[in-house]
């Protein structure tokens, strides 16, 4: 099964005259899937292949040059490598990643001025990236003062991404008939973070291991770019059950609901469980892909929305299968009260995280 595909362009304009986005598929499937193909992203031409490129420069670098990017104080960003390390959610995972965000690197923000100003593509011009690396190397350690290219292809990809997900915000507020103001003022000045996953071709020898994961993101919603061939393996799991295969193709983004978006719907948008299966053999070759995670800064209140559905899935419902998704549901439904973003995060992570 594929997973329905959407043009930005097209879902704005409905929101901005006011029809409800694609005929109201765009609700539809964000309860149903929680996955969706985007297309029509305003980024300037040749940056995805641009992005890709560098970014396999990071991982191709000596693995001492990577361990210098591990962060002392912050485990979710910087560089980390795959021997036995376990994941974010305690999971060993067969892969190597890199991860950011202005929270740790403010000068992400600087390509940002133009969000939301407009329809073209986000292209910054010469002047602003004169002596953007420099910067960018004295305020955060984390970057590999080693590949200027790769730190300006990133601000770059930051920027489209913001501009992007601002856009589509839009027309998941209209898909969820909340007032505009309401999402821009939970996605101003937010947090997001772009990171990269690297799954290395498996060894010769020896059964491949699973590459992700089963995992819903603590994210509002994570926009994924994956390197086209990059040898598939990504499966989203609709609320029924059924698993959706999301093969990578040029000029598509993988779209996923994450679980800020099922607490805020409490229950009704559906933060859709995926993993990446393991490849097939050694001959399948490696795999990268680039998330951006996008989600208000750990400042913001959460506060559900009134939208159609609400909690209409009972509390005292059992979970179907123990998906991570099912444990978000029984909180939202709970009504834990007033909760920051951070709390929320750091709560939704000790629960995740599996013991053996
Ligand atoms: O690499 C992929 O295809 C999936 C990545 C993912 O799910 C994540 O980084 O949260
Ligand atoms: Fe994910």
């Amino acid at each position: 099964m594929q997973v329905p595909s959407f043009s930005l362009p097209e879902i704005v304009a409905d929101a901005h005259a006011g029809r409800a986005p694609a005929g109201g598929e765009l609700d539809r499937v964000c309860r149903e899937i929680g996955a969706f193909v985007l297309t029509g992203l305003p980024l300037p031409t040749g940056l995805t292949n641009e992005v890709l490129g560098r970014t396999r420069e990071l991982f191709a670098l000596p693995r001492r040059a990577k361990a210098a990017l591990v962060s002392q104080d912050d485990q979710y960003v910087g560089w980390r490598g795959t021997d036995g390390n376990r994941n974010e959610y305690g999971y060993a995972d067969e892969k190597e990643m890199f991860h950011i965000g202005p929270r740790v690197a403010s000068t992400l923000l600087g390509l940002g001025d133009r969000a939301g100003s407009g329809s073209g593509a986000v292209e910054p011009t010469r002047g602003h990236t004169a002596g953007l690396v420099t910067a960018a190397v004295a305020d955060c350690p984390l970057w590999p003062a080693e590949l200027p290219g790769f730190v300006e292809a990133w601000h770059r990809y930051y920027a489209a991404m913001q501009e992007s997900a601002a856009r589509l915000g839009t027309a998941l507020a209209a898909a969820l008939g909340l007032e505009p103001s309401r999402w821009s003022d939970m996605v101003a000045g937010n947090w997001a973070d772009l990171a990269a996953n690297y799954y290395p071709a498996p060894a010769p020898s020896g059964a491949p291991g699973i590459r992700n994961a089963v995992h819903s993101d603590l994210t509002l919603f994570t926009v994924l770019l994956q390197d086209p061939p990059g040898n598939g393996g990504l499966v989203m799991r609709d609320r029924s059950g059924g698993w959706h295969d999301v093969a990578p193709a040029a000029g598509e983004f993988v779209v996923n609901v994450g679980e800020l978006l099922t607490y805020l719907t409490r229950g009704a948008w559906w933060a859709v469980p995926h993993e990446v299966r393991p490849a097939g053999s050694a001959a399948a070759g490696d795999r990268l892909t680039i998330p951006f995670f996008y989600r208000p800064s750990d400042h913001h209140e959460l506060v559900p929305f009134e939208v159609r559905g609400a909690g209409s899935v009972s509390a005292d419902a059992p979970p179907t299968d123990g998906f991570l998704a099912d444990t978000v549901l029984a909180d939202a439904l709970r009504d834990a009260g007033p909760l920051d973003v951070g709390a929320w995060v750091r709560r939704r992570k000790l629960q995740q995280r599996v013991t053996s």
